[in-house]
């Protein structure tokens, strides 16, 4: 059966990450620019030929917009959507809504970038006087998990991961060694984390990958799901436009 195939995609742009702001588990919408971005990579999808048999995506909005617009734009409105919690953006815990380039202005670039892309140090925790507090913990959509002793107040790459992995390899790996052709719809860390581990990438070397919204990238993969040479992270998108992209995500945690 292998080499299996796999196509993940970042949400378009959200309405708080055209703002710049520390989003996580907060339900963004996306913006328009982002609801174009999602149906350009439904369009892209259906050009290069793509149809699935499942996909998975968190329980936020705007990785669900997403997916529904590539659906429809692929003709697969019926597809089964399997919704989870552990593919969620990383929770920003404190620094949610937080303007990211007012962050860096205020607490200097580093400390910003250690925030954003280190592999361990967390953010500060959302603490229950935080704007946002009452609005994430109370939500219905977590009645199902995590539980109250599991809800996180701030996640680094590292929780992020020991989150998103079970679920990767419990619930997504039968499927892909099944053979069934899969699409996630997620956000840029908690996709981060499947790259990483993909990739066996270091600590340090995933601290560099930014991921772009809206551009979906495949993963070709052996039968121990290695990625095969040039299997990687192949964009289906033009290289200059990704670089660019890739570029102004990195930028977006800089004092202006
Ligand atoms: O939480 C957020 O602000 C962004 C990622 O932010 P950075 O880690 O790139 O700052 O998440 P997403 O838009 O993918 O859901």
């Amino acid at each position: 059966m292998a080499p299996y195939k796999i196509v993940m995609v970042r949400h378009g742009e959200s309405e708080w990450n055209e703002k710049n702001l520390f989003c996580g588990w907060y339900d963004a919408n996306l913006s328009e620019k982002g609801k174009q971005e999602a149906l350009n990579a439904g369009k892209a999808l259906k050009d290069a030929g793509y149809k699935f048999d499942v996909a998975y995506t968190s329980v936020l909005t705007r990785a669900q917009s997403t997916l529904q617009s590539i659906l429809n734009e692929i003709g697969q409105t019926d597809l089964p959507v399997v919704k989870t919690w552990r593919l969620n953006e990383r929770h920003y815990g404190g620094l949610t809504g937080l303007n990211k380039a007012e962050t860096a202005a205020k607490y200097g670039d580093e400390q910003v970038a250690i925030w954003r892309r280190s592999f361990d140090i967390p953010p500060p925790p959302m603490e229950a006087d935080h704007s946002y507090y009452e609005n994430i913990v109370k939500d219905p959509r977590y009645k199902d998990g995590p539980s109250p002793d599991q809800f996180p107040k701030f996640e680094s790459l590292k929780l992020t991961i020991e989150r998103t992995l079970p679920f990767w390899n419990d619930t997504i790996v039968p499927q892909i060694k099944a053979g069934k052709q899969i699409l996630i719809a997620a956000h840029g860390n908690s996709l981060r984390g499947i790259v990483k581990h993909l990739d066996e990438l270091t600590d340090e070397l995933i601290m560099k990958l930014n991921l772009p919204t809206g551009i979906p990238f495949v993963y070709t993969l052996d039968e121990n799901l290695k990625p095969i040479p040039n299997g990687s992270l192949q964009f289906l998108g033009d290289p200059e436009t990704v670089k660019k992209a890739m570029e102004a995500v990195a930028n977006q945690g800089k004092a202006k």
